[in-house]
């Protein structure tokens, strides 16, 4: 802050209101007035603007410190402004001048203390521990989950699924605003791991299909019933499940190197993500057909030109321009965010449910045909010859 000037925002209607002025006036005062001045410059300092709950209540502290109990009429309701300035300061009632100035300077240095804690704190992201195959953080508002197998091209294990269904759960409830997946390295994501069809449990290969359909269908559910706006940064070659799931994210952003593949019928297996829904409904039929029946990879430049991408960006800028995006839209107000997600997403949810189920039961027979399995093992018998 410049001067000893307090932006006042509606906070619940987060429209932005008009500055406020405040005047020192009177004469010197003894109690604590070498503080209060101290108070009106170190607040003057203050990098983060401390909300406009607490600039209301050092708006009224200080009109009460220096002119005592508030007496001007009351402003009418259309006012906002004046009206909350007015309210914040005649609940002071009586309160003595001296009491006042001792509550402003109180008030200052806790604002003060809690900015340097906070500035310590957001120097280094806010890393979450426990994920082996994610690097999850939480920085400006925005928590990252990003895949994080480079040497795999970020295959999903099935440990990967269930730490993103984790971090999913976690990014749901921590108070960051919006929410990106991402992949590290060159690739964004090489879809399921093949390997996952390979480790064969006690019960067999029924079982193998089973687990795997239940996980599918919990892992996909995250998605379906994310909370708040969740943002794809394609960043590379996208293949199989990270390309269907991209039509239950809310925005896609790509670069112009990633390509979007889905390979199903060449691996004997069928659409998930629900994407068999929402790409005819994104697409049209005929161009999901050719994505989903005969494996057609869409060039970045073709995935928006077919709505499944928002927007795509030059490879070298991409990072940059992308997350300075994100940033500002981080800076939205977080519940009327999560609110018009709802409402845009809420109609189709029970659809979505009922879809990703039928496709988790096509899969789990799919998992146990000869054209799957071939297929499989013709990925691993390739990598062998070489
Ligand atoms: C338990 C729940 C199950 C839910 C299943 C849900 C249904 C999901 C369906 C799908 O996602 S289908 C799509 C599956 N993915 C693929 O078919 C892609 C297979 N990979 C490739 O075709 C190629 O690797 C590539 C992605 C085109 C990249 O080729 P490139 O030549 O550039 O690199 P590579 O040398 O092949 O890869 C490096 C390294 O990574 C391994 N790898 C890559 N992708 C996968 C994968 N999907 N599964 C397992 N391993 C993968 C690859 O084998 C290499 O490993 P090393 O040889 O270095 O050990």
């Amino acid at each position: 802050m410049e001067s000893v000037e307090l932006w006042i925002y509606r906070t619940v209607h987060a429209v932005c209101l008009p500055v406020i002025h405040l005047h020192t006036t009177g004469a010197a005062m003894r109690v604590s007035q070498e503080d209060f001045e101290k108070a009106k410059d170190q607040l003057k300092l203050l990098k983060e603007d401390p909300g406009n709950e607490e600039k209301l209540k050092l708006y009224a502290l200080f009109k009460q410190a220096t002119e005592g109990p508030c007496s001007s009429p009351k402003p009418g309701m259309l006012d906002f402004v004046k009206k909350a300035k007015w309210d914040a300061w005649s609940s002071l009632g009586s309160l003595s001048k001296d009491s006042a100035r001792q509550k402003y300077v109180d008030l200052v240095s806790s604002l003060v203390s809690s900015e340097s804690s906070s500035q310590v704190k957001d120097t280094t992201p806010d890393s979450k521990h426990g994920y082996e195959t994610l690097q999850v953080t939480t920085t400006d508002h925005i928590t990252k989950i990003m895949l994080n197998r480079p040497e795999k091209k970020n295959a999903i294990t099935t440990q990967m699924y269930k730490e993103i269904i984790q971090a999913l759960e976690e990014a749901a409830k921590d108070d960051s605003v919006i929410t990106v997946i991402t992949g590290n390295g060159d690739y964004y994501c090489s879809g399921n791991d093949l390997n996952n069809f390979t480790n064969i449990p006690s019960g067999g290969i029924e079982k193998m299909a089973k687990d795997g359909a239940v996980l599918l269908e919990n892992f996909v559910k995250h998605f379906i019933d994310f909370p708040k706006p969740l943002i794809a940064v394609v960043n590379g070659p996208a293949v199989g499940i990270s390309v269907t799931l991209l039509g239950l994210f809310d925005i896609v952003y790509a670069t112009d190197r990633a390509t979007f593949h889905t390979p199903f019928s060449e691996l004997g297996q069928s659409p998930e993500g629900c994407s068999s829904y929402m790409f005819p409904k994104i697409m049209g039929l005929s161009k999901a057909n050719e994505m989903l029946l005969f494996n057609k990879k869409l060039t970045a430049g073709e995935a928006y030109a077919q709505g499944l991408v928002t927007e795509v960006f030059p490879d070298r800028t991409f990072e940059k321009e992308v997350w300075i995006r994100l940033k500002a839209y981080a800076n939205l107000p977080k519940n009327s965010l999560a609110l018009s997600k709802q409402l845009i997403r809420g109609v189709e949810k029970e659809k979505l449910h009922a879809v990703n189920c039928q496709e988790c039961e096509r899969l789990r027979e799919r998992w146990l045909s000869d054209e799957c399995l071939n297929a499989v093992m013709s990925f691993f018998g390739k990598k062998s010859k070489l």
